[in-house]
């Protein structure tokens, strides 16, 4: 599929990515879902993610994040498909492949009469491993929740319970963790904080999947981003590389006279017409060599079109993603 070709085609990692070289820690392949009831959520999706990667899964809701996180971190059985994390197959190797993963989930569920320093010790506990006050004590003071650590849940901060959930995700040590729409519903400033947070776990070593709605979130942080889409991986791609080969720029003329319809003498270009006829938008690859807007402007001047400014401006990962994911609807 489309995805996988991506995959084998882009070798020279952009964008930032200071990883080791293109090490999969996990391989997904054929992983299709079908729940009870007939739905498919996931259809055939195939997906490597590299060691010491940040990647982000974009999608719209619905679109089968959750549930492929939820079969790489053992929470949901798939219908077919093998997933190997590190090394074990997540089916058959179920233990050791759920030790190497750390899953933050969307919804917080913790108890919130317990302290902060039993919750994540109890957590690290579940994995079967050994008690480390040195590793544990590490964890909260990165998180910032040492000095907080004999308070009951309960009397934290939406952002600080949010870090008590990573801090129990981290508590076994995991090489992989997962978030799961890591910033939904926070502030700003608390979604700087966390992105920060993010960047300094893969510092430390950590591979780093993450969902999210928040195109934004993809732009800043991933090495990486995954387009999903009514359950299919329909792009997977370098964000450096995504964003200048997709990105196009519009030029938009603010007409001095509204036009109703495009005249014959501009069908060379790809005009729209916008603001009621009172903007002629013009989009253009501005990698291209030639990126028409010269010609565009002596045409427009020798029909004696008149405007009364321009301007152009780069598109967002955002309307790639929208483009994206609407251009899929219209082939189906
Ligand atoms: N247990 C279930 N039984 C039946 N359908 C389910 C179940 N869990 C999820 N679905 C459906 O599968 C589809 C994908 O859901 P999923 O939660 O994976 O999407 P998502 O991309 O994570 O969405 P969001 O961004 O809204 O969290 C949805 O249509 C959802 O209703």
């Amino acid at each position: 599929m489309r995805a996988a070709d991506n995959q084998s085609t882009d070798s020279a990692p952009g964008g930032g990515f200071s990883g080791t070289a293109q090490v999969p820690v996990i391989s997904i392949s054929g992983l299709s879902k079908t729940y009870q009831g007939g739905f498919q959520a996931l259809k055939s999706v195939d997906l490597e993610i590299r060691k010491g990667e940040i990647f982000a899964l974009l999608g719209p809701n619905g679109a089968g994040k959750t549930t492929m996180i939820s079969i790489v971190c053992g929470i949901v059985t798939p219908s077919t498909g093998k997933v190997i994390a590190d090394g074990h197959d997540i089916q058959r190797d179920y233990r050791a492949a759920r030790t190497k993963i750390g899953l933050v989930p969307q919804e917080l569920h913790t108890d919130q009469f317990e302290r902060v320093i039993d919750t994540v010790n109890f957590s690290r506990g579940l994995f079967g491993k050994p008690r480390n006050p040195a590793y544990v004590e590490k964890i909260l003071r990165d998180l910032t929740l040492w000095e907080k650590r004999n308070n009951k849940i309960m009397e934290l901060s939406g952002g600080m319970k949010r870090r008590v959930m990573i801090a129990k995700a981290l508590s076994h040590e995991p090489d992989i963790l997962f978030l799961d729409e890591p910033t939904a519903g926070v502030d700003v400033e608390l979604r700087r904080d966390m992105w920060a947070l993010v960047h300094q776990l893969r510092t430390s070593g950590v591979t780093i999947i993450l969902t999210t709605h928040y195109i934004e979130e993809a732009e800043e942080m991933a090495d990486r981003v995954g387009v999903i889409n009514k359950g299919e991986l329909i792009l997977v791609e370098e964000k450096a590389t995504l964003m200048k080969k997709l990105g196009r720029k519009t030029l938009t003329l603010n007409l001095a006279e509204p036009m109703t319809a495009i005249p014959d003498g501009l069908s060379d270009w790809k005009l729209t017409i916008k603001a009621d006829g009172n903007e002629l938008e013009y989009e253009f690859d501005a990698n291209a060599e030639r990126t028409g807007v010269p010609s565009l402007l002596r045409r427009t001047s020798d029909l004696g079109i008149a405007f009364k400014d321009l301007n152009t401006r780069q598109s967002s990962l955002e309307e790639i993603f929208v483009g994206l994911v609407s251009d899929r609807k219209g082939e189906k």
